[in-house]
């Protein structure tokens, strides 16, 4: 399986939503990464069929998906960021339905709606009406929809959103069950969320590719790029002024900072280790500056 994409470009009224992008991809988990309006819908919303490019082409298994998007419709499982449910249904009765729409036959379509109910683990809840899920189980039941035809590209949008810490680490859980024998792209704005999932990042920033990397090559990039420093309040201050900041910790003895910066930002400063947000940080890091100093 392989999704391959060549210059492509979206562009509503007189404005880029995506320029240029082009990509290959294989099996593995792609985290599609990037500050809201990058561009990341317009993407998966092409990748998916249901948005036509202004330019380029996206092939599925070296096919156009312009003329055969019933060839990759059959593989494709899809979780948009505005997944709706039917308040009347249990969450089985709303996987059988989805299932008839999708085609299987009512037999086949039973057994693999309680295939999916036990992966995403919602089986103890699955007939009770959809109103009394939490957000995390709604999140699960869209992804059990996704995954009714065993999918060997799933796309899930910005699925975390709205979810409490707790069932954010348990969807992510989830989607790492997942990863095997298929494409998965993920997209997200909140980089732990494909930490230790994903096998490559794509980061996009107003519609253009700012990098396309394994996390461990973000991660090595930013490394003796990230330090900590602890001070009082007016030093902290001025320093978060100059420097980017990834936290600012009031302790007892002081505030602590972490900071992104190329060379030693403050003699007390001590080299630490990057997290992947840092590195994520340091390489969208310019752009927000320079974006923000057209803003004045
Ligand atoms: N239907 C539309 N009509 C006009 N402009 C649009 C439309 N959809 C998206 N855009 C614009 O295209 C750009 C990219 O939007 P897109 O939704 O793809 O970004 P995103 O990275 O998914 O952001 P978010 O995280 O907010 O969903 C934005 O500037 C957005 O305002």
């Amino acid at each position: 399986m392989e999704l391959t994409i060549e210059n492509l470009s979206k562009r509503y009224g007189q404005n880029w939503a995506l320029r240029q992008l082009s990509l290959r991809c294989g099996p593995g988990m792609l985290g599609l990464v990037g500050p809201n309006g990058a561009g990341k819908t317009t993407l998966m919303r092409m990748i998916a069929t249901l948005l036509t490019p202004t330019e380029g082409t996206i092939l599925w298994n070296g096919q156009d998906i312009r003329t055969h998007g019933a060839a990759l419709r059959q593989v494709l499982g899809y979780l948009p960021q505005d997944f709706g449910v039917y308040p009347e249904f249990t969450g089985r009765q709303f996987l059988r339905y989805l299932a008839a729409m999708k085609g299987l036959p009512r037999s086949l379509a039973y057994r693999r709606v309680d295939e999916v109910l036990e992966m995403v683990q919602v089986e103890q809840v699955a007939d009770r009406k959809l109103p009394t899920y939490s957000g995390g189980m709604k999140q699960r039941i869209g992804i059990a929809q996704a995954l009714l035809n065993d999918p060997e590209l799933l796309i899930v949008d910005e699925p975390t959103v709205g979810l409490d810490p707790a069932e954010r680490v348990r969807f992510r859980t989830l989607l790492a069950s997942l990863t095997s024998n298929r494409i998965i792209i993920l997209s997200t704005h909140i980089i732990s969320d494909v930490e230790a999932v994903a096998n490559r990042l794509l980061i996009l920033q107003e519609g253009q590719v700012l990098a396309d990397t394994p996390p461990q090559a973000l991660l090595a990039h930013a490394t003796g790029k990230v330090w900590s420093v602890t001070t009082n309040q007016t030093t902290a201050l001025q320093l978060q002024a100059s420097y980017q900041a990834s936290t600012m910790v009031n302790q007892m003895d002081g505030v602590t900072l972490r900071l992104i910066s190329a060379t030693r930002p403050h003699e007390a400063a001590i080299e630490v280790s990057p997290s992947l947000e840092e590195a994520y940080l340091l390489a969208t890091g310019r752009q927000e500056v320079s974006a923000r100093e057209e803003d004045k």
